[in-house]
């Protein structure tokens, strides 16, 4: 009878839709002692009433209580099992950017409107940087989307793999992406800009036996007395990456730096 319970529609679905998981292998059990031990106190009871003729009739109600508890249980605990997946791929499509995995624009705001509160409080440093591919509509036109949605994940992860853990990487939009260096002065941002841009002039697709390749433009901006809010800040970053593409593209553009505090004397960057 078990088997076929098993084997019905419903439960070739919950089995399908929720993976084995702890929850499955205890709730079923614990259920199934919990059942036992009123199965046994109803006999107790029967018991106790010296009347035989209830026996069998208790040790019915007891078992079917038992049974009926731990289908209950399982089924409860597959649907515990199977809402946390879905909340959990909710969470992912909600925060995430579908084609290359990081994090989107709008998760990367929440975080950075965090970082950028936290830098101004303390007067820490912290720093923004704008990544966008190059010529990029070429390689979709030579090579096929397809192939340039190849080259934005690699893009993406030979960039993560430039970042320390505390860094926030994501899509800003289209084929540009934006990186948050939090305590992070301006010259080390520059570094990291640096170096993003010169390993993604070095990567190579090989796509269908050709090379698939470009370069990336970077924008910089470091916190400053004068970021009053995060949109001035990626505003100064845009403008950088504008002057990098006026200025030939493969290249990183700084925003002018400003003090961290007011009346505070200008640092220079000699780079
Ligand atoms: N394959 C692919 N292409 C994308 C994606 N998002 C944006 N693009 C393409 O990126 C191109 C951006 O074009 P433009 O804004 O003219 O910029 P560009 O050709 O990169 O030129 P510059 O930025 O000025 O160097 C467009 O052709 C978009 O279709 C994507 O997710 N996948």
């Amino acid at each position: 009878m078990l088997d076929s319970l098993f084997d019905s529609a419903w439960m070739r679905w919950l089995d399908r839709q929720v993976p084995p998981s702890r929850t499955w292998f205890f709730a079923g059990p614990v259920a199934l002692a919990a059942g036992a031990a009123a199965s046994a106190l109803a006999l107790l009871a029967g018991w106790g009433l010296q009347r035989t003729d209830l026996l069998p009739l208790a040790a019915a109600a007891g078992l079917g209580t038992a049974a009926a508890s731990a289908l209950f249980a399982m089924l409860v605990a597959a649907l515990v099992n199977k809402l946390r997946t879905l909340q959990q791929s909710m969470t992912v499509m909600a925060t995430r950017d579908d084609l290359t995995g990081v994090l989107n624009r709008r998760q990367f705001t929440l975080l950075a409107e965090r970082e950028w509160a936290r830098c101004r409080r303390y007067e820490a440093d912290g720093a923004v940087l704008l990544v966008d591919a190059d010529h990029f509509r070429r390689i979709n036109e030579q090579h096929g989307h397809a192939a340039g949605d190849a080259l934005l994940r690699e893009i993406v992860r030979v960039t993560g793999g430039l970042l320390r853990q505390a860094d926030v990487l994501a899509r800003a939009d289209g084929e540009a992406l934006v990186v948050l260096l939090p305590q992070t002065d301006p010259l080390g941002a520059l570094d990291v800009a640096e170096r993003i841009r010169e390993h993604v002039a070095a990567l190579r697709l090989d796509w269908q036996g050709t090379s698939v390749f470009t370069t990336v433009s970077v924008g910089v901006a470091s916190m400053g007395a004068l970021h009053t809010s995060l949109d001035a800040l990626m505003l100064d970053a845009e403008h950088a990456l504008g002057a990098a593409k006026a200025a030939g593209r493969n290249c990183v553009r700084a925003a002018p730096i400003q003090p961290r505090r007011s009346g505070e004397a200008r640092p220079v960057i000699s780079k």
